[in-house]
């Protein structure tokens, strides 16, 4: 696991988004993976101006997703699909038909977790997943406990996840209480891992990950089996991680 520690939030996001765009020009068609939550705006917000200045194109790009709210509507402002076109696809200019979040709205959600991960291996892979962190370590939805075999699947959030993630709704009773979510297995099978990770809040979940063991209870452990891991932290998460 590589480890950049940066000052704050905003040279994470330029870092990260310098990573990613030159990962982009490398790559004839990308495939990424990408996170939503606060952590991953800023870059969003450096990735839009670096394509509105032509510095990168998403035209051959593929975008997949870590998950979605399960039973909200897609125009539910608290939608991850909304939440993406808000933030990014809706400002760059990427296909729409390329475009991938898993859907929370299917009848049988079994299918839908299968059809998800067919679509991912039908791409040929996840070139750059981008991840952020959950109080708790989770990845994506995956929270503590969730076997680290487990592909793309629905999930129940745990009280502690409904609660941070309340802010964004009107009340916590209004957060749903599943989600689908890839699973440690398929984002483990990405090629390469990007975790951004910011703030004090985060900084318990980022000492566990760096110096802990690898354990279920701590979902990002898994990371550490990744062989292309860069982790860019700032120092404020970074407070609490003795080895740096
Ligand atoms: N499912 C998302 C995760 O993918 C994200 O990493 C986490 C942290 O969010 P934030 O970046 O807002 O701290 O929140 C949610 O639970």
């Amino acid at each position: 696991m590589k480890i950049i520690q940066v000052k704050d939030y905003q040279a994470m996001s330029e870092k990260a988004c310098e990573l990613i765009v030159e990962r982009m020009q490398k790559l004839e068609n990308p495939v990424l993976g990408l996170a939503t939550g606060s952590t991953p705006e800023g870059l969003y917000k450096c990735l839009i101006k670096k394509n509105k200045e032509g510095k990168v194109s998403f035209k051959n790009t593929t975008t997949f997703n870590l998950d979605e709210y399960v039973g909200i509507s897609k125009e539910d402002p608290n939608s991850y699909v909304y939440f993406m076109n808000d933030k990014l696809f809706d400002h760059v200019d990427i296909a729409k038909e390329n475009v991938h979040i898993p859907s929370g709205l299917e009848k049988d959600m079994d299918q839908e977790c299968e059809n998800y991960e067919q679509m991912i291996r039908n791409a040929g892979g996840i070139d750059v997943q981008v991840l952020g962190i959950g109080v708790n370590g989770h990845i994506g939805f995956n929270e503590p406990g969730t076997p680290f075999t487990k592909p793309t699947h629905v999930v129940e959030l745990t009280d502690s996840t409904r609660e941070a993630n309340a802010r964004f709704f009107a009340s916590k009773d209004e957060v749903p209480t599943h989600a689908i979510s890839m699973g440690p297995k398929t984002i483990m099978q990405s090629k390469e891992i990007l975790l951004l990770i910011s703030g004090e809040n985060k900084a318990d979940a980022v000492a566990q990950l760096i110096e802990g063991d690898v354990d279920e209870q701590m979902p990002a452990s898994i990371l550490q089996k990744h062989d292309h891991v860069t982790v860019i932290a700032d120092e404020a998460a970074l407070s609490k991680t003795k080895n740096k």
